[in-house]
């Protein structure tokens, strides 16, 4: 059976991102990303930094560890990285949650294309803006969400920008106007990304987030958004596997 490669599974939690926050779930984060955004919160998937918790997994072996940490608690499991969409193994593992009756999200920045993203119940893609220091493939991006929208499936789907300045902000809008029928969210960016003090890292987001809703306030332009921080980093700080 073919393997991928994961670096942590982990839940139950919540969901902290995007058009399902909250929704009870459990995490399978892949190894290895395309990307290199000067802000990841999860480069060590990528930077080598994490390379001694890859472990080459089978569908069936994933499978067992969600049942293991989760039990029968959970209806819902959300693949994450690095970039999941590297990986054209994956049909496999949704194979098995299918059959299973689980709900599955996936996070990936849309700079990839597999068969297997029709399957996915909740997909999110993430573009990135200037700050993160990548350049858009607006031929990939628009390839990747035709394909998606001309299925027309039981299938949601998602845009969502972090935001950490104005560039940033001015290249959502930009998104936006591009793929105006796709929800679209925007998040608020951490730029804090190694504190373990929480609470100060806590009431700095919340004045992140203020400042991004006020923005979007004042912004005739930008009507149908949805504006999020990063529910997890509110609750649990910048700690890993939550
Ligand atoms: C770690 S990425 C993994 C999935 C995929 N590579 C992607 O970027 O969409 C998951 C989500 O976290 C977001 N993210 C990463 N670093 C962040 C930060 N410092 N602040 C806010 N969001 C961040 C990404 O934009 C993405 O939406
Ligand atoms: N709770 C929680 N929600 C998340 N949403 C997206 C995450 C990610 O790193 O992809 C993430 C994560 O790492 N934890
Ligand atoms: S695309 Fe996602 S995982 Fe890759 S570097 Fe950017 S934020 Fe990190
Ligand atoms: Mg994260």
């Amino acid at each position: 059976m073919s393997k991928v490669p994961v670096i942590e599974i982990f839940g139950p939690t919540i969901q902290g991102e995007g058009m399902v926050v909250g929704q009870k779930t459990m995490f399978v984060r892949t190894a290895g990303c395309d990307y290199s955004c000067s802000w990841c919160d999860s480069s060590f998937t990528w930077d080598g930094s994490g390379k001694h918790l890859i472990v080459q997994m089978t569908a069936d072996e994933i499978w067992s560890e969600l049942e293991r940490l989760g039990g029968s608690g959970f209806s819902f499991v959300t693949i994450s990285g690095g970039n999941p969409a590297l990986l054209r193994n994956l049909e496999a593992l949704i194979a098995i949650l299918k059959e299973n009756d689980i709900k599955v999200g996936v996070e990936t920045q849309g700079s990839r294309w597999q068969q297997w993203l029709y399957d996915i119940d909740e997909l999110t893609i993430s573009p990135k803006p200037p700050s993160s220091r990548m350049i858009t493939d607006y031929t990939l991006l628009s390839d990747i969400l035709g394909k998606l929208q001309n299925r027309n499936r039981n299938q949601h789907i998602s845009l969502k920008i972090v935001v950490f300045n104005e560039e940033d902000y001015d290249y959502a809008k930009q998104i936006h106007l591009r793929y105006p029928t796709i929800p679209f969210y925007l998040q608020v960016g951490n730029d804090d990304i190694t504190t373990t003090d929480n609470s100060l890292l806590i009431s700095h987001l919340l004045e992140k987030y203020q400042a991004l809703i006020d923005r979007v306030i004042e912004d005739e332009e930008l009507r149908d958004v949805k504006v999020l921080p990063q529910l997890h980093a509110l609750v649990w700080g910048n700690k890993r596997g939550v």
